[in-house]
């Protein structure tokens, strides 16, 4: 690993690289243009000085400024282009874009930059990136950069550190993992499908109670049962997607896959060796309790249930990490011992994971990824589901896959709107299914409803319907400030919400009173103070500003605090909750995790019990057991009262309260709000000060630039 590759380390998050900006100028230093020296683009000594200068008004971080001196060190005579596209690549992957794009970046290059939002303060005097770059053709820069003995732009330089495809342009690393990702994918799909005896007679057996269900996402009637065809296509193959919006049953429908598997490795004697697995601990105790639902209601034989795994462990405990190291006990060398693999909250797996994933699979096993393609993207960069979700809504199915899944299903696809499919170009389409059917989220559901319309960029329709009140789920809370009256409500929990008040309240009153300490009376306490915690959760869309987690969390608790809830609202205190913010593996907690801290008695040496404070965990080994915590050991682990909407992927909570703060920002985006949003399986509330910042985030799609495109 070079040394720009472990200084790249961990690349943070993108939240941070673009809030930065929110902090304002951090100085105005004199326009090297304007002043008479020379340009940037023609002399390194400028170009550098104009990086620091960025730097120092929080437009680009050290971490590029500092790839961009490595390169020069390397090669003393680089050409100033190409170190300034070196800086902005790294920029790039910080928000979350696995390579810079150059022609769309001189098209708008003023959004290579964390620049401070629009309608923030006015940008100091400094030269834009915009003025830096106006002279430049983009086949010129092309040019440049093809040049270099640092950009390897045909294959010919293996280990040069930047790799040019086409008119975009990679940090080696990511160029790998794209292209290890893309090769994988590719050689799976391209297999000739499995062929899968009874799969008829399995998949009529098995969806036998599914009727079609009333229509609840815009799919007519006469669509097919999407749920019994994805079963169909994953049975066939070695890679396939089951993608779908909150409860469109995808768990149900790959509970039935496991199953319709495992019956005939069963039947033949030779079970199949199944493993589950999520990005976070939170998204797998959460599949670990569906998952248990639904294998318990199972129509199969018990020898076939006991081989379908209820436990779901998360991606990194699967791949065995490896303290302070970014590689895994099992790749290629040493794959998984497994024949199944199913990856829940598939659209959390960032690029490099995934790479690492599809190498330490064994050829021969089959992966099945789950996941809403419409929900925000990891937090490192690439956009793995997405991209390749790209077919997802189209279908694109080519008439071979359409006489297959007909004979097979038993079902039409002609009325299901579906556009064709081309043999060779649509290749991964053929193994990806849209669940379109919410059977949690009805057409009586306001929190359905509202998802549906941000996911279509439908700002009229989502404001008026958080507007008009006619859902009893969805509520628009609009502030005045930041010490609005109605802020307090919410979060204490007055006004029919519960708010934090009821967690706390709940706390005090079902202490155990006669418990002896080790008593299993103090779990069964912990367990009912962290389900009720998770009826309610502030969902942030920054770090910082008044609305930004930071602010909101230290209000919050003052709040609480003015209200009697809480002892303090600082330092370590009874009914803190606090989030994991990095993995652990020696206390086994994961980055996500969340816990509360709780007055416990424990036996101190002398003998005599004391009440003494220890944070409450859920373990995620699916028992439901409490593990505890000294507040002592937990050195990476924030207050949580609210959590970004980044780090609430794979939770979900009763009533989510999204808080978007008074000005615009970049990353507000419409897969921000949507995934807010589906974090909430009762009540939604979104809270604003200003309209337009909820209105220009719906019409705000994302877009990450990656040269992920398997076909
Ligand atoms: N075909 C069906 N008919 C009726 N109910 C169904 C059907 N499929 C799933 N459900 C029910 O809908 C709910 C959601 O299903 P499931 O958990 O499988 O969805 P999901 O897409 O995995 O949800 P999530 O958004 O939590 O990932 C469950 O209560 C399940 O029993």
């Amino acid at each position: 690993m070079t040394e720009y590759e472990q200084a790249v380390l961990p690349l943070g998050d993108p939240l941070a690289a673009t809030e930065t900006a929110d902090r304002g100028p951090g100085g105005q230093p004199g326009d090297p243009l304007q002043n008479g020296s020379r340009s940037p683009l023609e002399s390194t000594g400028a170009l550098l000085a104009q990086l620091d200068q960025w730097v120092e008004l929080g437009w680009l971080r050290a971490l590029d400024r500092a790839l961009a001196g490595f390169l020069l060190e390397l090669e003393p005579d680089s050409d100033p282009a190409l170190l300034l596209a070196a800086a902005l690549v790294s920029h790039q992957l910080g928000h979350g874009h696995i390579c810079m794009d150059l022609a769309a970046t001189l098209a708008a290059p003023d959004l290579a930059l964390s620049l401070p939002p629009e309608g923030q303060q006015a940008a100091p005097a400094a030269l834009l990136p915009s003025q830096l770059l106006a002279g430049l053709a983009a086949t010129d820069w092309l040019a440049r950069l093809a040049a270099s003995p640092l950009v390897d732009s045909c294959a010919a330089a293996p280990e040069s550190p930047l790799v040019l495809v086409g008119q975009r342009l990679y940090l080696r690393r990511y160029w790998r993992y794209e292209h290890e990702v893309m090769a994988a994918l590719h050689e799976r799909v391209s297999r000739p499908p499995t062929p899968v005896n009874g799969l008829f007679e399995g998949l009529a057996e098995l969806f036998a109670d599914t009727g079609q269900g009333e229509d609840q996402g815009g799919a007519g009637d006469d669509q097919p049962d999407w749920q019994r065809l994805a079963c169909a296509l994953a049975a066939r193959g070695a890679f396939s997607i089951i993608t779908g919006g909150p409860g469109t049953g995808k768990t149900t429908a790959v509970v039935r896959l496991l199953a319709l598997l495992q019956s005939s490795a069963v039947a033949a004697g030779q079970p199949l060796r199944i493993r589950l697995a999520a990005p976070t601990g939170k998204a797998a105790t959460r599949l670990t309790e569906s998952i248990g639902r639904q294998v318990g209601d199972l129509a199969v034989p018990e020898t076939v249930r006991q081989h379908i795994p209820a436990t779901v462990s998360t991606l990194h405990r699967l791949l065995g990490s490896r303290m302070d190291s970014r590689h895994f006990r099992h790749h290629a060398g040493n794959p998984l011992p497994l024949d199944v693999l199913v990856v829940d909250e598939a659209s959390m797996i960032d690029l490099e994971m995934m790479a690492c994933l599809l190498a330490a699979l064994p050829r021969a096993a089959r992966l099945i990824l789950l996941g809403d393609k419409d929900q925000l993207s990891s937090v490192e960069a690439g956009a793995v589901l997405g991209d390749l979700c790209r077919d997802a809504e189209a279908g694109h199915y080519t008439d071979d896959t359409v006489a297959w899944l007909e004979s097979v299903s038993g079902q039409s696809l002609a009325a299901a709107g579906l556009r064709p499919g081309v043999p060779g170009q649509h290749a991964l389409a053929q193994q990806t299914v849209m669940l379109r059917r919410s059977h949690r989220f009805g057409a009586n559901s306001g929190i359905g409803e509202l998802a549906r319309a941000v996911n279509r960029c439908d700002v009229a329709r989502a404001a008026s319907l958080l507007g008009a009140g006619e859902f009893a789920d969805i509520a628009w809370r609009r502030m005045n400030s930041a010490s609005d009256p109605a802020f307090a409500a919410l979060v204490v929990g007055r006004d029919n919400t519960p708010g934090y008040g009821l967690y706390l309240r709940q706390l005090q009153a079902l202490r155990p009173a006669a418990a002896a300490p080790g008593d299993l009376a103090w779990e069964a306490w912990a367990r009912t103070v962290l389900a009720t915690f998770d009826q309610f959760q502030l969902l942030c869309a920054v770090r910082r500003g008044d609305w930004g987690v930071e602010a909101v969390n230290v209000r919050v608790a003052a709040l609480l605090q003015g209200e009697g809830l809480l002892p303090a609202a600082q330092g370590w205190y009874e009914g803190r909750p606090v989030m994991v913010t990095r993995n652990n593996y020696s206390l086994g907690l994961m980055n996500g995790d969340v816990g509360i801290t709780l007055q416990v008695p424990l036996v101190a040496r002398s003998g005599i019990s004391q009440a003494q404070l220890r944070v409450a965990f859920p373990r995620n080994d699916g028992r439901g057991g409490i593990r505890f915590v000294l507040p002592s050991q937990l050195t990476d682990a924030e207050t949580v009262f609210a959590m970004t909407v980044h780090k609430s992927q794979g939770s979900e909570f009763s009533h989510a309260a999204l808080v978007l703060p008074e000005r615009r920002s970049p990353v507000l985006t419409k897969e921000l709000v949507y995934t807010g949003i589906t974090r909430a399986s009762r009540q939604f509330t979104l809270v604003t000060t200003r309209a337009e910042v909820f209105e220009q985030a719906v019409a705000t799609p994302v877009r990450r630039i990656s040269g992920l495109l398997p076909r």
